[in-house]
């Protein structure tokens, strides 16, 4: 079998609050196989985000391993935990996060320069994610110009415009009615699909999770 995109070993996050330690993640074994897509279910409080900002290396503070893609990134400094966020990370936040300056296409092609693709091929990709996701007719909107739910949209097309081997999603869909909610995950989970790469999905919502390939629960701090 190929190595998992991702692989957690004994995660575990307390917090301190007012001279308590809560503990958060409790000692979480997790793998994902590449493609797999696997949502986290879990209520307010469970710790999904949490565990999210652990896979996405976006902060330190957490016992245990984490792996993506074979590279044991939690043994990393900054810049090289930064390196594999870029490599093989997308993010899609419950807000899109968009710039407001920027239009649509724009937002779309700006992770690629970072990452250091040229401005044409860039634009090409831009193009190709947010037509596949229907905004052919938006390209040019700034964000305050969009509906919510094409919002999201555009947040997805940029989350996959590198080629993530590893989409991470909290709550994407949270912030929309439920119809447009139903419509923004099922073209994302389809897009995902197509590019081939896997993702984590945090959400409240079961009927959400079960369009997933996995279903993971987070109680007391561990995976049921
Ligand atoms: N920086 C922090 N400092 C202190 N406590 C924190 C911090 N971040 C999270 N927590 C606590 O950790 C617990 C889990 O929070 P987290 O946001 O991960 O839950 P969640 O499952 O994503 O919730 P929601 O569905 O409401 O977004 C909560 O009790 C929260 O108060």
């Amino acid at each position: 079998m190929s190595e998992p995109v991702v692989r957690l070993a004994g995660l575990s996050r307390s917090f301190q609050q007012g001279g308590v330690s809560i503990d958060v993640l409790r000692g979480i074994d997790l793998e994902i196989a590449p493609g797999e897509i696997v949502a986290l279910l879990g209520p307010s409080g469970s710790g999904k985000s949490t565990m999210l900002q652990a896979v996405g290396l976006l902060e330190g503070g957490f016992g245990g391993t984490i792996e993506i893609a074979g590279t044991k990134a939690s043994a990393l400094p900054s810049d090289g935990r930064t390196r594999v966020r870029r490599e093989h990370l997308g993010f899609v936040y419950q807000f899109h996060h968009l710039l407001p300056d920027f239009n649509a296409e724009e937002n779309v092609i700006l992770p690629q320069l970072v990452a250091g693709k040229g401005r044409d091929e860039a634009a090409e990709r831009a193009r190709e994610l947010l037509t596949a996701l229907g905004l052919a007719q938006r390209l040019d909107h700034r964000p305050s110009q969009l509906s919510g739910g094409e919002q999201q949209r555009v947040a997805v097309a940029r989350a996959l415009a590198n080629r993530p081997t590893l989409v991470l999603a909290d709550e994407p869909t949270g912030n929309l009615d439920e119809h447009t909610a139903d419509g923004v995950l099922e073209q994302f989970l389809g897009l995902v699909r197509g590019e081939g790469s896997a993702a984590l999905v945090a959400t409240h919502n079961e009927r959400l999770a079960a369009k997933m390939d996995r279903v993971l629960r987070l109680h007391e701090g561990l995976l049921e």
